[in-house]
């Protein structure tokens, strides 16, 4: 990616890892770079990507050997973007796994409000965030777009723990003060004060991390049910004001999407584009129920969608039509949605999106015949899952991130194929060179991620007995 006239010795770069690039610069396009050289420099951003036939590799290679600044990757290892989540509600960790039996307004009011009420004691909330922010980035999630609760204490505490770890966050102190659906024990005392405690958080984020920072405030209304009109108008005027990110959930559930249609008259997506809460840097989870005027608002200003393919076969009532929305230049990305999917891990995510994806092309009742069962057109491949997973949550975040290439931040993972405790086999005999990634995106576990980088600095290492070098 780089010429031999590009790469004349100059500074030593903070590091340099030698070995096989797998990405996905753009949807479906899969790109491997064998033996490749990746510097990075002080700032945590890709300086040059030097190929195996490029001169100055040796020379890089050396300088940084000699400044302690390589990392060499061994046969069977392969050097792949981070993961970006862009659904995840980090006090509903304690609950993965459980209570998936219901539907949403049940699950929400029997369930979740309750657990996550409990964040009001910082222990509690510093024993389960600290465990969910390790178990995210052990599984490559380099990037997490959070909601907290409604509590701005424990919400500053999950910041200050993203930040500690080295993840790339975006955290929201959840706004929800309509008594209509919120209980007594777990709301905002009124939309002042959930504005007010909004723009408290934002503060101490942004002292914390920067204005610009890897650690960011997000502007969070849980839901337009759960949200006074008062507080959604505030909450825009906020993120007019600063042009922060906002995260909500929007055209979930048949529930949820009748329940926004009968109060404001306007789907979701058209009621937050009234409140001011719909931008580019605002970010959709589910939009299962978008209709074409939908699709036109959201991709009009850019806004982004976190697909959240396990969540959505619980709690959602049909499939997000993701193909024609890729179709439409959305910006679209993968979440897990913890708890609502019982699942960490984005590389489980692609392959639910694509399980989903393929359900929805083919129909799923074989009543139906074959063609009026399904909607053609609709199915999506490994590489657009990967694509999703990382330089797709990149975009739709409007951050450079998602890619192995100059200017991009360092937000990597080396994936071992020889990890012995793992299921994910290459069979060089029977593979073609993209089969690796297809076999990655399908196979890969948490125990298959060794080493983690964000901005360039080593967030995990599970071999740090090793030598890299
Ligand atoms: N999946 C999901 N949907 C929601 N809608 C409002 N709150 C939630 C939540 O916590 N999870």
């Amino acid at each position: 990616m780089t010429n031999a006239a590009d790469t004349a010795a100059g500074e030593p770069p903070l590091l340099a890892v030698a070995g096989t690039v797998i990405h996905t610069p753009e949807r479906g396009v899969i790109e491997i770079l064998e033996d490749a050289v990746v510097t990075v420099g002080e700032d945590g951003r890709i300086e040059r990507v030097i190929e195996s036939d490029d001169p100055a590799q040796e020379a890089t290679i050396e300088a940084a050997a000699a400044g302690g600044r390589l990392t060499l990757l061994r046969a069977g290892q392969y050097l792949l973007p981070g993961l970006v989540d862009l659904h995840v509600h980090a006090p509903q960790w304690p609950q993965i796994g459980k209570a998936l039996h219901l539907p949403l307004e049940q699950w929400l009011a029997n369930c979740t409000f309750p657990l996550e009420a409990r964040y009001a004691d910082l222990e509690f909330a510093a024993r389960s965030y600290s465990g969910l922010v390790d178990a995210l980035l052990a599984n490559g999630t380099t990037t997490a777009l959070y909601f907290g609760s409604v509590h701005l204490g424990a919400t500053k505490l999950l910041a200050d723990l993203c930040h500690a770890k080295g993840q790339r966050a975006l955290v929201g102190k959840v706004v929800m003060d309509d008594p209509t659906l919120c209980p007594d024990y777990y709301r905002d005392a009124s939309a002042t004060i959930a504005v007010a405690e909004t723009e408290m958080f934002i503060e101490h984020v942004q002292r914390l991390a920067g204005p610009e920072g890897r650690v960011r405030p997000v502007i969070t209304p849980r839901f337009i049910p759960a949200c006074t009109n008062d507080a959604l108008e505030e909450l825009g005027r906020l993120a007019r004001q600063t042009g922060l990110h906002v995260q909500t959930h929007c055209s979930e559930s048949d529930w949820e999407h009748d329940f926004v249609r009968h109060r404001l008259g306007a789907t979701d997506t058209r009621s937050l584009e009234a409140f001011g809460l719909l931008g580019r840097r605002t970010i959709l989870a589910h939009s299962n129920f978008i209709c074409d005027d939908d699709m036109d608002a959201i991709g009009g200003c850019g806004a982004g969608i976190g697909h959240c393919p396990l969540s959505n076969a619980y709690f959602s009532n049909a499939v997000f039509p993701l193909a024609q929305a890729l179709e439409k230049k959305l910006h679209v990305g993968l979440g897990t949605d913890i708890s609502g999917g019982p699942d960490a891990s984005i590389f489980s995510a692609c392959r639910h999106a694509i399980a989903a994806s393929r359900m929805l092309a083919d129909g799923v009742d074989a009543r139906i015949a074959p063609d009026k069962r399904g909607r053609p057109g609709a199915a999506i491949d490994f590489a657009e899952a990967f694509w999703l997973a990382t330089a797709g949550g990149g975009i739709a975040l409007d951050l450079p991130i998602g890619v192995i290439a100059p200017g991009f931040a360092f937000d990597a993972m080396v994936i071992d194929t020889t990890v012995p405790d793992a299921d994910l086999t290459l069979w060089p005999d029977l593979d073609e060179p993209e089969d690796v990634l297809q076999r990655i995106v399908y196979g890969a576990a948490r125990a298959n991620v060794r080493r983690v980088w964000v901005d360039g600095a080593t967030v995990v290492d599970k071999d740090a007995g090793l030598d890299w070098t």
